[in-house]
Order: C-alpha cells, then sequence, then structure tokens
C-alpha cells in the first residue's frame, strides 16, 4: 500500500497539466494511466490526418506555451512532441501500465483507496490518497448505438477511435454514421482514397471553417458571446449558403453558446461540404434497421455497405471505476455540478477534462484544482500562473 497526498489516474493532457500545476506548488502527487504511454487518445485512438482544431494559442497547457517556430494549426503529431517536451522540461513521471479499478472514501480516514491492476504482472496494488483527481477523460471509450439488425450485419464495423486512413478502403461502399468532427473528416478521407462514401446526418448543426472559429474565439476574448455566435454564424451562412437540400440544417443556438451549453463542437469543415455539393459523399437520414448487408434507412432508400464506421461520439468511464463517483459525478461518468463549477467535489474529490471545452477548459481546470488543493492544504491564495 502507498500512501500519497495526491493521486491522479490517467497521463493524457489534463493529468499531465494537473500534475505540473501541483508539482509547481511542491504539493506530491503521482500520476496512474493504464496504457503504455501519455496522451493514448492522441498516438493510440486517433487517424493520421488528425490537425488541431483550434489555433496553437488556444491549444496549450499550463506553464508552456507553444513554439513560435510550430504551425497555427498543429497536425497530431506536433502535438504529440509538445507532449513529450512537456512530460520532459517539467520532469512529470507518470506510472504507465496502471489500471485503476476501484476508488472509495474512507469514512473514518477521510481518504481516498484506489486499487490499480498492473496490466503486465496482474498484479493488484493499493493507493490512500487525501486527493483524487480524476483525469480518465470525457472520451474514454467509443460510443456505438444499439441499432436493430448491426449484430447480422456480414460487413466489418469499427469506431472512429479505430480509424486510420482510407487507403484499404478504395472501392468499398462504407458508411459513416454520425456527423461531428469525426464523421465529416473520415469521411472526407475515406472519398479521398477511393472508397463510395454515404454519411448519415439526423440533427442539425454548425458547420464553420478554422478561421471562422479562430475569429470567434478572439471575439468573444473581447465582446459578449452573442456577438462572436452572431458575427460567425453571418460568416457561416455568406461562405456555405443555404445547405438544407444535403439535409444540414443550423441550429437556432449559436456555435459558441451550443458548445458551452452541451458541449456539441461546430463541424469545422475540412472540405467535406464541397464532396457533398458535388455528389462525392452522398448524405443519408437516420437508419432504421439493418438487414445483412443492407441498411434501411427512414427515407425508405435501402442501399448495400461493406463496411459501417460508427463516429457516433464517446463516453466517460469514470461511473465504472470510481465507485463513489455520487460524490463529484452522475451515473453517466460526467460531472454532476454544470460548467464552471463542474471540477471540484466533496471530500477531497476533483475532476479534469470534463467540460466539453477541449484543451483550453484543461488548463483552466487544472489551475483551479491546483490552487484549490494548495488552499486546503496551506490555507493560502493560490500561486499559478498560466502562461
Ligand atoms: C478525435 C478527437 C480530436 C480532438 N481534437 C481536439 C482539438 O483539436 N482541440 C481541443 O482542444 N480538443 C480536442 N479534443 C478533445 C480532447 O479530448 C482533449 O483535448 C484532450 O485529449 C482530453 O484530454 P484528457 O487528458 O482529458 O483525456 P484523454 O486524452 O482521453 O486522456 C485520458 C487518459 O486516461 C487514461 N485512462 C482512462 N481510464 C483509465 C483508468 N481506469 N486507469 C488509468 N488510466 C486511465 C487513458 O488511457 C488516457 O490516456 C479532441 C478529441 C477527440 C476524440
Ligand atoms: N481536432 C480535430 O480535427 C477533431 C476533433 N474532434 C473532436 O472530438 C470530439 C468528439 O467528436 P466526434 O467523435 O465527432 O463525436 P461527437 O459526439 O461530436 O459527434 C457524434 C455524432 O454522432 C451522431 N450520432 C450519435 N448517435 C447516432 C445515431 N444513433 N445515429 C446517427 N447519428 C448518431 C451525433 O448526432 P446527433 O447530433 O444527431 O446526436 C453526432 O453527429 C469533439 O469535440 C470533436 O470536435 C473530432 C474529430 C477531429
Ligand atoms: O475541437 C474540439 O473538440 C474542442 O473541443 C475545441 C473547442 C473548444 N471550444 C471550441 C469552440 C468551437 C470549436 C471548437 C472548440
Amino acid at each position: 500500500m502507498e500512501e500519497v497526498v495526491v493521486l491522479i489516474v490517467g497521463a493524457g493532457p489534463s493529468g499531465l497539466a494537473v500534475s505540473n500545476c501541483l508539482s509547481h506548488l511542491s504539493i506530491p502527487n503521482i500520476v496512474l494511466e493504464r496504457e503504455d504511454c501519455s496522451a493514448s487518445l492522441w498516438r493510440k485512438r486517433s487517424y493520421d490526418r488528425l490537425t488541431l482544431h483550434l489555433a496553437k494559442e488556444f491549444s496549450s497547457l499550463p506553464c508552456m506555451p507553444h513554439a513560435s517556430s510550430s504551425s497555427t494549426f498543429m497536425p497530431r503529431k506536433c502535438f504529440i512532441e509538445y507532449i513529450d517536451s512537456y512530460i520532459s522540461k517539467f520532469g512529470i513521471e507518470p506510472i504507465y501500465s496502471r489500471s485503476v479499478e476501484s476508488g472509495l472514501y474512507v469514512e473514518n480516514e477521510k481518504k481516498w483507496r484506489v486499487e490499480a491492476r498492473n496490466t503486465l504482472t496482474q498484479e493488484k496494488e493499493v493507493y490512500v490518497a487525501q486527493f483524487l483527481v480524476v483525469a480518465t477523460g470525457e472520451n474514454s471509450k467509443g460510443f456505438i448505438p444499439e441499432l436493430p439488425g448491426l449484430d447480422g450485419f456480414k460487413g466489418k464495423i469499427i469506431h472512429s477511435s479505430e480509424y486510420k486512413s482510407g487507403k484499404d478502403y478504395e472501392n468499398k461502399n462504407v458508411l459513416v454514421v454520425g456527423c461531428g468532427n469525426s464523421g465529416m473528416e473520415i469521411s472526407y478521407d475515406l472519398s479521398n482514397f477511393g472508397a463510395h462514401t454515404s454519411i448519415v446526418i439526423r440533427n442539425p448543426f454548425h458547420v464553420l471553417t478554422r478561421e471562422m472559429v479562430y475569429i470567434g474565439m478572439l471575439l468573444c476574448k473581447y465582446v459578449p458571446m452573442t456577438i462572436a455566435d452572431s458575427v460567425v454564424t453571418f460568416l457561416g451562412k455568406l461562405w456555405y449558403g443555404d445547405l438544407t437540400s444535403f439535409g444540414i440544417h443550423r441550429p437556432a443556438k449559436g456555435p459558441f453558446h451550443l458548445k458551452l451549453a452541451s458541449g456539441k463542437t461546430p463541424v469545422i469543415d475540412i472540405g467535406t461540404i464541397k464532396k457533398i455539393e458535388s455528389g462525392d459523399i452522398k448524405v443519408l437520414p437516420k437508419i432504421v434497421r439493418i438487414n445483412g448487408n443492407n441498411v434501411v434507412f427512414e427515407n425508405s432508400v435501402v442501399k448495400r455497405f461493406d463496411e459501417i464506421i460508427f463516429a457516433t461520439g464517446y463516453k466517460s468511464t469514470a461511473n465504472y471505476w470510481l465507485k463513489d463517483y455520487k460524490y463529484i459525478m452522475n451515473k453517466d461518468g460526467m460531472p454532476k455540478r454544470p460548467y464552471p463549477h463542474h471540477w471540484k467535489g466533496e471530500n477531497g474529490i476533483y475532476c479534469v477534462g470534463f467540460s466539453k471545452q477541449g484543451l483550453a477548459g484543461i488548463t483552466r481546470d487544472s489551475v483551479a484544482i491546483a490552487n484549490d488543493i494548495d488552499e486546503v492544504l496551506h490555507g493560502m491564495e493560490g500561486k499559478i500562473k498560466v502562461t
């Protein structure tokens, strides 16, 4: 059994950021990670052409801005290099291959008891901590919906987190379910590699370019969000025109309010819309059922597919391993308190990276958590400066 002050679960950007902020305040902490590397989402569960959505000034972790030489919108590989530099610059030493299986609050000791499995030796390890930080991510597990007949689908099924590139899909009939950024980007990539690509669209969403989002992010710093929403929506309408004939409708709420209220990210178009307009990518409505290789859609169209890619989003898994999730989360493993109060629970538990605000949200959460723990321990005002 090991006694620690702060135990952090997960060595993604969130876990690393909190660890660094705590160490800056000389607060001892350890980080447990189930994989054999840090930032496993970026290294193992993302596709080749992935590039950061937000400009680098909105995509850094505390205490280390991106290099002036790096591109404004960083490719996945550069972001991984940034993570590696972050770890070595601040001497963060996550303990890898430790899958946390249980987290319980021991009332009489006022401590958290955490059990982890060493995935190399299968041995159990027990940690006792004064503070527990949940950093296992809101994208911990790919979500595939239940659809009538899906079990009997004769082709291959994958989740978007397993997709790497379209190179093995040439001439195949591929259905992409889900039109968030994963679904839209994967459809574009598939089509570039010569796959016959269709995408399911069932609800309204905003379509913007990354430059429009950048303008909006800058505006949000200086003017009310309503103005940023109006400007960006106007630019989106001007650039893309009316897309309703392709099944694409705009939500009533503006893109930034929607992101804040529900976490729904606008589609940041990389060329998919042009391919939809030209007919290279076909849009289909909601799936009714699946019969063998045939998929039946709400408009009664029936189409045969070789493969289905579910770009239907992710789920948190904190509710599985964190037995006493009630002190901070709902039973879906997401914070029970609304933004911006989501990061703090009761009895010394915190969560970072659950605000659906990407890397910028992680920076805000980790600074707030480290300052709060410092205050509980030392009764002083926080000292962290995010640079
Ligand atoms: C495809 C994709 C692209 C994205 N692009 C952007 C972007 O461009 N800009 C942006 O700001 N945000 C983006 N995001 C949001 C993104 O999730 C965050 O920016 C960031 O990666 C989240 O970091 P995290 O550390 O909270 O979670 P993760 O990166 O998911 O890290 C969590 C870590 O916890 C580990 N873990 C999970 N369960 C356990 C357990 N039981 N025991 C031990 N370890 C565990 C995991 O292995 C993982 O390494 C993107 C998300 C996705 C899915
Ligand atoms: N940096 C980058 O380049 C990228 C960033 N990302 C980010 O990663 C995060 C996750 O994105 P993503 O993986 O796209 O997940 P999202 O949760 O954003 O999108 C899921 C999509 O699946 C749809 N969906 C869910 N269930 C069904 C169903 N039963 N039938 C049809 N459609 C369904 C949803 O539609 P509905 O609205 O109708 O429920 C939605 O369009 C986002 O924040 C995103 O911005 C993702 C890819 C690239
Ligand atoms: O790319 C993502 O998924 C993000 O969550 C980054 C992000 C944070 N705030 C935003 C507002 C508009 C578009 C993307 C983001």
